[in-house]
């Protein structure tokens, strides 16, 4: 991978992206950062890229096929304006920023900009990441192309063509992973309401879900399969199910809440 690419913010999404190219063989010296001074500085001593404080700092000579932007969306609108400099034909605008529209980036960097806006999820770390992405009609088919081969390389990759729908993916993939870990802390407490020590109901939590998830992984049947596949009839599981599955308390309502309070305010940081 030789993707000259220039990451703006380099936090939480930022870094699991990185660390997941770097692990695919991203050439290090083709990537700038841009980053407050001193993570700047850490991140060059730490993985051999270049870091800079701001955009003034970048090589001249330094034309980047992907500008990607990972700050918060909030910060964004006092930052982007200094970018329409770098909007050329074979520069595209990849952003992974909650709720920031096509509009938005146009409306600051032009028409021409080739804008690409993407949610992906933390997983990519690890190469186990899911990313969702909605391009311009500008985009070519290489930048796409780029775009799918950087992405893919931390995980899965998936295409929309309806930007309204990203909203929505942000509340499934974007912030999923939260709800995963947020189920290994509520089965833990449930392991310890239950009786046992606090560590050993962490391990366990820890290892079912993890175990789950690999089993998930590398089984062809479906997820109810694999449920099913646990729930003795008239058995344990089948006790915990009908409370998981309840159709007023249970999970599937839980959740479609959850995901809709999360796409909703997706939609409000595009303001
Ligand atoms: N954390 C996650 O699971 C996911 C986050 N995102 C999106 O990624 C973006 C970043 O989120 P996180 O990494 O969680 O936040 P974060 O706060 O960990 O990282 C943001 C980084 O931007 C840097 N920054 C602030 N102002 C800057 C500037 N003017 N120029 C350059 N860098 C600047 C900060 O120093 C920080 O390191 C957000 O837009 C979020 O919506 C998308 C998918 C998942
Ligand atoms: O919580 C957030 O706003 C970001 C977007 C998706 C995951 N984290």
């Amino acid at each position: 991978m030789n993707t000259r690419l220039l990451l703006v913010g380099c936090g939480k999404m930022g870094s699991a992206m990185l660390e997941g190219w770097l692990a695919r063989g991203l050439q290090a010296s083709n990537v700038f950062i841009v980053e407050q001074s001193e993570t700047a500085e850490k991140l060059e001593a730490q993985y051999g890229i270049n870091g800079v404080p701001d955009i003034d700092h970048i090589r001249e000579d330094f034309i980047p096929q992907v500008v990607l932007f990972a700050v918060k969306p909030q910060v964004l609108p006092d930052l982007i304006d200094a970018y329409k400099p770098l909007v050329r034909a074979e520069t595209v605008f990849l952003s992974v920023a909650a709720g920031k529209t096509i509009d938005f980036f146009t409306s600051h960097l032009g028409e021409h900009a080739r804008i690409v806006r993407a949610m992906p999820n933390t997983p990519a770390a690890v190469s186990r990441g899911m990313t969702v992405m909605c391009p311009t009609e500008n985009v070519s088919i290489a930048q796409r192309d780029m775009c799918q081969t950087l992405l893919e390389a931390v995980g899965m990759v998936s295409w929309i063509e309806d930007e309204s729908l990203m909203d929505a993916v942000t509340g499934l993939s974007g912030s999923g992973p939260a709800y995963i870990f947020h189920l290994v802390e509520a089965m833990a407490q449930a392991g310890v309401a239950a009786g046992l020590p606090a560590d050993q109901a962490m391990t366990l939590a820890r290892q079912t879900v993890v175990g789950a998830g690999f089993l998930l992984d590398a089984s062809e049947e479906t997820a109810a399969t694999l449920r099913e596949n646990v729930t003795s009839p008239g058995g344990t599981t089948a006790a915990a199910l009908n409370v998981l599955m309840d159709p007023k308390t249970g999970l599937p309502d839980l959740m479609t809440r959850a995901v809709a309070a999360a796409r909703d305010r997706s939609k409000e940081l595009a303001g």
